[in-house]
């Protein structure tokens, strides 16, 4: 069920071009920034995109701007585990990890407490209208998720071709604070 489902909507977004990537990221990005929770966080956690997930390159680079802290994911395969990383360069302090996708060089990198987050912005495959996320299959932030602080925020960020009536979900699936889209914002709260 789960997995058919994800199946399908990777592909989906796998036939969208660079264009349309780009200009729908950009229209996401502009209205994350002007969320509350983002303008009076201090440090954030997003990920780097790959597979055509929202782009988030911009949004990293005008985050570090307006003085926040930002981090990415390291990701520890074998044991499912997320570790929060400063970016501080996104130029030269980035390598392809686990999954060939991109995450900070531990070098370059200090760890960053994951009760010192205020906001985390989450990839998904696809997202019911509740904020329920449908991941990519490793359970990596249905676990992270639950060791966040109590007040943290979490916002997901997705085309509106990732938006469903109803996904496939399990108990452990996180359920967002918000969710962000070129066309609207869901919040669950
Ligand atoms: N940008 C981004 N980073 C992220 C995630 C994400 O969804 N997006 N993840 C969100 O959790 C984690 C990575 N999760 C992933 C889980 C499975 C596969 C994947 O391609 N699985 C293949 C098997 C590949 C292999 O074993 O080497 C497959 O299912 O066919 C990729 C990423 C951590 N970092
Ligand atoms: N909080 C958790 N504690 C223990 N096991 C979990 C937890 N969350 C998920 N799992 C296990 O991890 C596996 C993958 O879970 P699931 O399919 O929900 O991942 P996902 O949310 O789609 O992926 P991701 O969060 O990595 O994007 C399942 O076998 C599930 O039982």
């Amino acid at each position: 069920m789960k997995k058919e489902f994800r199946k399908n909507v990777i592909m989906i977004r796998k036939e969208k071009n660079k264009d349309f990537i780009k200009h729908n990221s950009d229209i996401i990005t502009e209205k994350l920034l002007q969320l509350d929770c983002i303008k009076n966080a201090q440090t954030i956690m997003l990920y780097l995109d790959f597979n055509n997930e929202v782009a988030t390159d911009n949004l990293i680079k005008k985050l570090i701007k307006l003085g926040k802290i930002v981090a990415s994911p390291i990701t520890l395969k074998e044991e499912r585990k997320l570790i929060p990383s400063q970016i501080t360069d996104l130029e030269n302090g980035i390598k392809y990890g686990a999954y060939n996708i991109r995450e900070p060089k531990p070098e370059c990198s200090p760890a960053i407490d994951i009760k010192d987050l205020d906001v985390v912005i989450v990839p998904a495959v696809a997202y019911d209208k509740d904020c329920y996320r449908l991941g990519y299959g490793g359970g990596f932030y249905d676990r992270f998720l639950e060791n966040l602080r109590e007040d943290a925020v979490t916002v997901g960020i997705a085309f509106d071709l990732q938006i469903f009536d109803q996904v496939p979900k399990e108990d452990h699936d996180a359920k967002l604070d918000y969710i962000v889209t070129e066309s609207t914002i869901l919040t669950s709260r």
